[in-house]
């Protein structure tokens, strides 16, 4: 399967999870290449923003930001390949993301179950945008869904990032909890939009300040810390950009 690649090597790491439900948690990354959606803060563009295409990312505005080199930035893994790394690391909690994980959803299902016959106690849990319905095979392998839903501040036009069936398969899902990457208090509307056109029940609601420095972080953890409070929502920072900086692979 096509994983993302740092180094030369493909982009499995071993940190704490560092966003939403599960907030400092040992556990392993893998992380998946190609994307569906466009965003244009998006902090892993090497998955998607190749070069040839017409997409916009912000960090355009930034002296010497190339687009990517597909060949260059994909690593092509077999599931054994990518098993045997995961058993070395020793943990056994998995998030599975991306890039869109789902994309490869048939791959990630064999890995699933090959990591499963090694030990039936790995737990995984997928970073997704939620617009992508899992198959019911997948469905019942999987042990939380982390879905992201993108808004209107990522760029991505309501048609792409917006399904309907989508947002409906996992707003009545029990392991599904939804992380918002908030920008602007103005954001909020949309958010409260989302939540009450697809019925998703505020408890399952991870508020995100988005940013890649702890600076952009705290600026905006004041205002969505009040809102959390008011509208019984969880807030999430990102915990690894406080402990490690915009860095990959951590
Ligand atoms: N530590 C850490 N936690 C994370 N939670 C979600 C991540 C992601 O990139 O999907 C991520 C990541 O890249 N690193
Ligand atoms: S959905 Fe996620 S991986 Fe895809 S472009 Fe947006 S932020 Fe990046
Ligand atoms: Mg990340």
């Amino acid at each position: 399967m096509k994983l993302a690649r740092l180094n030369g090597k493909a982009e499995i790491f071993y940190s704490i999870q560092g966003e939403g439900k599960n907030i400092g948690r040992p556990s392993i990354f893998i992380r998946t290449s190609l994307c569906n959606l466009h965003c244009s803060w998006c902090d892993t563009d090497y998955t998607w923003n190749w070069k040839g295409t017409p997409f916009h990312h912000q960090n355009e505005a930034l002296p010497g930001y190339q687009k990517f080199d597909k060949a260059e930035y994909i690593a092509e893994l077999s599931i054994e390949g990518i098993a045997c790394e995961v058993v070395a690391l020793g943990c056994k909690n998995i998030v599975l993301t991306g890039g869109e994980p789902l994309l490869q959803q048939t791959d990630l299902l064999d890995l699933i179950r090959h990591l499963r016959n090694i030990d039936p106690g790995y737990w995984f849990e997928i970073e997704t945008n939620g617009t992508i319905i899992p198959s019911a095979k997948f469905d019942v392998l999987i042990d939380q869904y982390n879905v992201s839903p993108k808004l209107a501040n990522s760029g991505n036009t309501q048609r792409i990032r917006e399904k309907e069936d989508a947002y409906n398969f996992f707003s009545s899902n029990a392991k599904a909890v939804f992380k918002f990457v908030v920008n602007t208090p103005e954001d909020m509307e949309e958010v409260f939009r989302l939540i009450r056109k697809y019925e998703i029940n505020h408890n399952k609601v991870y508020l995100m300040p988005e940013g890649t420095s702890a600076e952009t972080l705290k600026q905006k953890q004041q205002w969505l810390i009040e809102q959390c409070k008011e509208h019984h929502f969880h807030y999430t920072d990102r915990l690894h950009i406080h402990i490690y900086g915009n860095k990959r692979g951590v």
